[in-house]
């Protein structure tokens, strides 16, 4: 089955904007923002049956993606739980479980999945962007961009052309055109 278009389940009007953004001119990219439960477990884990519960929702092929940031001060915490810290101690929060250690790198991870239909089995692209977490600076107007600094600027501060060059979702991304030009395989 070739495809022409792709249903990106996703209720984060951020993410698609990347997404149409970085695949545009590549595929036509709708979108249902069907709200799929998400279990706990590694990213991977989570990453497909998420594609699993979308794909069974709209009974059709869906892609689906999940997002982490690791500290590696805290041996990859919060990982793919960063919603709900960045919900519960915010930027400041995300901070102080820092201030206690030398080390305040990061890496931003971004992990599509591809499943074909109900019963298929999803195909995992990755990529991962490593940074550090600092006090916020630049728009707030997408989660954890303020805290995230890569080679001297937030992901907030750059240009969305410049992150949509070198973020976790751009790298994700890539491999995921190069699946569609080999043929899907
Ligand atoms: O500052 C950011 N820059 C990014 O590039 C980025 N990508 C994702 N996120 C946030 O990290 C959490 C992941 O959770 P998540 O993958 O489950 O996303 P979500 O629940 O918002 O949407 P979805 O699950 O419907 O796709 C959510 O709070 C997202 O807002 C980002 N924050
Ligand atoms: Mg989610």
């Amino acid at each position: 089955m070739t495809l022409t278009k792709l249903n990106f389940i996703t209720g984060n009007k951020n993410k698609l904007t990347e997404v149409r953004a970085i695949l545009g001119n590549v595929i036509e990219v709708d979108n249902q923002a069907v709200d799929v439960p998400e279990i706990q477990g590694t990213i991977e884990e989570i990453a497909k049956e998420k594609a699993r519960r979308a794909a069974e929702a709209i009974n059709g092929p869906a892609l689906t993606e999940d997002t982490a940031l690791e500290f590696h001060a805290l041996k990859g915490l919060p990982g793919p739980y960063i919603k709900s810290f960045m919900d519960s101690v915010g930027h400041e929060g995300l901070n102080k479980m820092l201030d206690g250690f030398d080390d305040r790198t990061a890496e931003a991870v971004c992990t599509f999945a591809f499943c074909r239909g109900p019963g298929a089995e999803p195909i995992l692209f990755q990529g991962r962007t490593e940074g550090s977490i600092v006090r916020p600076r630049g728009p707030t107007n997408f989660g954890w961009d303020p805290i995230f600094e890569y080679e001297g600027k937030t992901y907030a501060e750059m240009e969305k052309e410049a992150k949509n060059r070198i973020s976790h979702r751009y790298k994700a991304l890539v491999k995921f055109q190069q699946w569609l030009a080999e043929g899907q395989q």
